[in-house]
């Protein structure tokens, strides 16, 4: 049996949250997306490109928090691990036409690797408003998009992935991480 290293929830979230949690950021200033370079957060269009805000938890977006610390909650006993409620700001991305994060990374550098056990991506766009833009796990690569609009991707933060470059259209996900806070 093929054992993927995801686990989606298709209707994570309805059309319209996903549409509420767009016009929110339309609200927020968008800056340009960073990596982290083993010093310091920096912009490289090469590795990543992409624009993107925080959410810290607040009355506004606490039902966002929420909705992924479920999500969390159910994927960590999937993973066999243990996680606490959502506690990093999350991450609003708008992939435009080019944007990408090409690179294959983890989310969970050796700075954070208890931190982020867990990553969670939720398309907020619905499929045909973009080509490319695909968020690829290794090693389960070269799939097409198959989430709707609102559907979510749960994943172990140490495990290499990447998104591809975004041909036409514009892809908006939802990115959060959760795993053991820091005591
Ligand atoms: O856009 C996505 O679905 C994931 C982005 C990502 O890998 C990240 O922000 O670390
Ligand atoms: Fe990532």
């Amino acid at each position: 049996m093929v054992t993927l290293p995801f686990l989606d929830f298709p209707q994570a979230l309805s059309p319209a949250e996903c549409e509420t949690i767009v016009a929110l950021a339309a609200r927020t200033p968008l800056e340009p997306a960073t990596i982290w370079g083993g010093a310091a957060d920096h912009v490289d269009t090469r590795t990543r490109q992409a624009e993107r805000c925080y959410w810290a938890r607040d009355a506004e977006t606490e039902w966002i928090h929420a909705r992924l610390d479920a999500l969390f909650a159910e994927a960590a006993a999937r993973f066999e691990t243990e996680v606490d409620p959502v506690f990093e700001p999350i991450q609003f991305v708008r992939y435009g036409v080019g944007a990408h994060f090409q690179t294959w990374h983890s989310d969970a550098g050796a700075d954070r690797y208890d931190e982020r056990r867990l990553s969670a991506s939720v398309e907020l766009s619905r499929p045909d408003d973009h080509d490319g833009g695909v968020l690829e796990i290794a090693p389960a690569i070269g799939l097409a998009r198959t989430l709707p609009q609102g559907g979510a991707r749960l994943f172990r933060s140490r495990m290499i992935h990447r998104v591809t470059p975004v041909t036409r259209g514009t892809r908006h996900a939802l990115v959060a991480w959760t795993g053991k806070r820091r005591a």
